[in-house]
């Protein structure tokens, strides 16, 4: 599985340290602790609703205080990400805390959407975030899964390499930022829980 460096070298931005060990493990265990509903996608008529052959995950319903605290370290890295992706952006969405178990996955999809019906927040969105606060690993543990892997197409332009997927291992602290057209997936949970942070910057 290729490392993070390697997202890097092809325009994606990394940051491994981006949360440390203890704050993942706080955020993870009040995410695994809180209300979770399922997670919803956008279908075809413009409206979310729950289609689990797509999008099976739950959401977690944590504190007003965490949302806050991720919202300001997100809005903190926003200056780097205009200057990585040159681009200028405003803000970003409230961010959705995500708990994958067994059996859990998300299928290729990208995260902006441009059809008329679509909500004119998806239409604005420019780059995506991604914090992971579990490790996928062999290990047997609360901080660790298997399977799950965050699966990027269409990375290397050409033609030959357009449907392959480069699979990036999961470490908790670690935030990835692509833009939001970039195609990518969760691949199904075999073990364990997962448990990630998702927002967009528009
Ligand atoms: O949990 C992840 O790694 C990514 C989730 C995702 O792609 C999304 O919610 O749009
Ligand atoms: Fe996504």
């Amino acid at each position: 599985m290729p490392k993070a460096d390697f997202f890097t070298s092809l325009g994606l931005f990394v940051v491994k340290d981006f949360f440390d060990l203890e704050l993942c493990d706080k955020i993870r265990i009040e995410s695994r602790d809180a209300v979770n509903n399922a997670a919803s996608v956008l279908g075809k008529d413009g409206k979310y609703e729950v289609i689990e052959e797509i999008r099976k995950i739950k959401y977690s319903q944590v504190s007003e205080e965490t949302i806050n605290k991720v919202n300001s370290c997100l809005i903190a890295v926003k200056p780097k990400l205009e200057e990585h992706f040159k681009l200028e952006l405003t803000d970003c969405e409230t961010p959705q805390f995500l708990r994958y178990t067994k059996g859990d996955f998300y299928l290729p999809h990208s995260d902006s959407c441009n059809t008329d019906n679509a909500p004119q927040s998806v239409k604005n969105r420019q780059v995506s975030a991604v914090i992971f606060l579990s490790s996928e690993s062999e290990e047997l543990g609360e901080e660790y899964y298997g399977g799950g892997a965050l699966t990027f197409y269409g990375l290397i332009k050409d033609p030959l390499w357009q449907k392959y997927g480069f699979s990036l291992n999961g470490e908790a602290g670690l935030l990835i930022a692509f833009r939001c057209e970039i195609w990518h997936e969760v691949e199904p949970i075999i073990f364990g829980e997962r448990y990630t942070i998702v927002s967009w910057f528009f």
